[in-house]
């Protein structure tokens, strides 16, 4: 069975954590969604109208703020939760946790004083609530939310749009069909006349969720009466009108004690011969009796819509929080773990790359399919190998004496000076590779959705990977410059043993005897030469790939991140902390997600056990 207690403290404690998270009617906020799914008592009333003296004889003390001008400047959300009999009346206020008042006047203080904290001393209005919870014996479970009173001037040193402004904060809540209206009159003044009938009359056509109100009863010239009213008459209500008899301010000055006053009241229905048949439905006590009945009707009917409500924003806020990333552990080892995986989640994409499966791998053959074949062709070895610079690197080579057989220095001066140039494109094939690799770094850093949220530690991963890719590049660099240096270093004998066969066997015999100073002996060196480093091109064009891919290709893919891993592993957690940064908008975003997510929840496992009460 669901209590009356379980019901409306299930709605009393979703309304607190909705006020903590900045969600409340009245507000244009784009969180209030919740607020607004859940049903409320809204105390609207004129100008002394008698709405303190309503709330406080609910309570059974004094503790609203008194004077003259607008006193409630914020809505004060009023939770009331009886007690075992016999213990301690207290009050407490969610903006104040820990503290518990059992002194009701300091309470009163601390309403006024909370209400400038977020109004200012300016007597501005503002939409934040206060909720103050009361426990006592004296109670009967029930919320409330005093509203400030309607007015039709501003005084002084208030906006002149107050007036406008505190219609529109009330109207904002009463419009909600979850409201219910507790509309409060004095009947001493013409029902016609009162903003409170106005207003309910205005966003409730209907009077199906509101409550009149009929406060200073012994206030009416002798012999008038308010039965009209009273009895649906004057003005019609699906719900009942109740007559209240307040303290009057002469018994506010005497200080005339709460508890008494309501057993005062009491009589005065008892005994009134105008009332006395109205009597067990009149009064404070009644009042509360049966606004707590009416409220816990009216949740239990919408528990299936606030359901449904809180299931959508439920999924919602997960798809959400999906989207953002969870939020990250604070301490270091989950924090480091955290990194690993995102660091090796990078690592996965950047290896697809070079693997395939995703595009970019294939540009590194790209560069020795095409790049390093062409630079090769374009070597100047026409020029290198013309007669005339034969001619010139043979005799510089000879030197006073002329080479007699076969010019041995001439050749190898000239075959060195032309494995010189294979230097350039083989630096320039490290090259190239090197900035493929550096394009798929920075492609797979934003390929990596996890990392997203990380701009630090992208930051970082780049700077890594960067400084790993410049280690590969001079490996690189060194050890093609030594393939080309050890073509120089030792010639292929095999190449010159054959020469002169072939020389012979395809060469004209008029020439076999060989003019050693002709230009056709010359242009036969040029030739061989020629072909010999070309035959070393080849090689080149085979080997030079060897070693980029093993120097820096499989590097990559094998220790990319090593140097950075060790790094990180020797890092504090604060440090850690600091590369797991993220972008403050996204991490503010988080967290109201998260907050909400919990509110939601929360509301959740609540309406479930209540309804497993059932
Ligand atoms: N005799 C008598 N006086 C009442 C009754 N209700 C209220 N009063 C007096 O009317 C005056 C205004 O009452 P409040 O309860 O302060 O009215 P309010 O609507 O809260 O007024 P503001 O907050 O100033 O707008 C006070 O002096 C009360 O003592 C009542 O039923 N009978």
């Amino acid at each position: 069975m669901a209590t009356m207690e379980s019901l409306i403290g299930l709605v009393n404690r979703i309304q607190r954590a909705c006020t903590a998270l900045g969600d409340y009617g009245g507000g244009d906020n784009a969180f209030s969604s919740l607020w607004e799914a859940l049903p409320t008592v809204a105390v609207v009333g004129g100008q002394s109208s008698g709405k303190s003296s309503v709330l406080e004889s609910i309570v059974g003390r004094d503790f609203l703020p008194r004077g003259s001008g607008i006193v409630t400047r914020r809505p004060l959300v009023l939770q009331l939760h009886m007690t075992e009999q016999g213990s301690q009346d207290y009050a407490e206020f969610l903006h104040l946790p820990k503290r518990k008042f059992s002194d009701f006047a300091l309470v009163r203080k601390e309403i006024q004083d909370e209400t400038d904290r977020v109004t200012g001393r300016t007597k501005q209005i503002s939409p934040v609530p206060i909720h103050l919870s009361i426990y006592s014996p004296n109670v009967v479970n029930l919320t409330l939310v005093d509203l400030p009173g309607l007015t039709k001037v501003a005084v002084e040193g208030q906006p002149e749009t107050i007036v406008e402004d505190i219609e529109n904060m009330v109207r904002a809540y009463v419009e909600k069909p979850n409201c219910v209206i507790l509309a409060i009159s004095p009947a001493n003044q013409d029902i016609a006349t009162s903003d409170a009938i106005k207003l309910a009359r205005e966003v409730d056509p209907t009077g199906e969720r509101t409550f009149g109100v009929l406060t200073k009863l012994d206030l009416m010239d002798k012999g008038t009466n308010a039965l009209d009213v009273l009895e649906g008459r004057s003005y019609r209500l699906q719900l009942p009108w109740v007559g209240i008899v307040n303290r009057s301010q002469a018994d506010i000055n005497k200080n005339v004690d709460m508890i008494i006053a309501r057993r005062k009241e009491r009589e005065y229905f008892a005994t009134s011969p105008d009332y006395g048949h109205l009597a067990s439905k009149m009064g404070s006590e009644y009042l509360a009796k049966l606004l707590s009945k009416h409220l816990e009707s009216v949740i239990r009917a919408r528990i299936p819509s606030i359901t449904s409500l809180i299931n959508k924003s439920i999924d919602e806020l997960e798809s959400e929080m999906d989207h953002l990333g969870r939020p990250i552990a604070v301490d270091a080892g989950a924090q480091l773990y955290t990194i690993l995986e995102l660091c090796r989640a990078f690592d996965r994409i950047f290896k697809e790359h070079l693997d395939g499966g995703r595009p970019g791998g294939d540009r590194v053959y790209g560069v020795f399919d095409n790049q390093l074949p062409a630079a090769l062709r374009k070597l100047p070895f026409d020029r290198h190998l013309s007669v005339h610079n034969v001619k010139k690197v043979v005799s510089e080579a000879d030197g006073y004496q002329p080479h007699l057989i076969a010019p041995e220095q001439g050749y190898r001066r000239l075959i060195e000076g032309s494995l010189n140039y294979f230097r350039g494109p083989a630096e320039a094939s490290v090259d190239a590779v090197h900035f493929v690799l550096k394009e798929l770094v920075r492609k797979s850093i934003g390929e990596t959705k996890e990392l997203r949220r990380f701009p630090t530690l992208q930051a970082e991963i780049a700077a890594a990977a960067g400084e790993a890719l410049e280690r590969f590049r001079e490996e690189s660099k060194k050890t093609v410059v030594r393939l080309v240096d050890m073509e120089s270093s030792y010639l292929t004998v095999e190449f010159f043993r054959r020469l002169p066969q072939e020389l012979e066997k395809g060469g004209n015999p008029a020439t076999s005897t060989v003019d050693r100073y002709t230009e056709g002996h010359f242009r036969r060196i040029a030739s061989n030469v020629s072909s010999y480093v070309g035959m070393v091109s080849e090689t080149l064009k085979n080997t030079i790939p060897k070693a980029v891919v093993y120097c820096q290709v499989r590097e990559a893919k094998q220790s990319l991140l090593n140097h950075f891993y060790v790094q990180i592993g020797k890092k504090e957690g604060k440090q850690l902390g600091l590369m797991l940064d993220e972008d403050p908008a996204l991490m503010e975003r988080r967290q109201q997600c998260a907050k909400r997510l919990e509110l939601y929840k929360a509301a959740r496992d609540e309406i479930d056990s209540v309804s497993w009460a059932r």
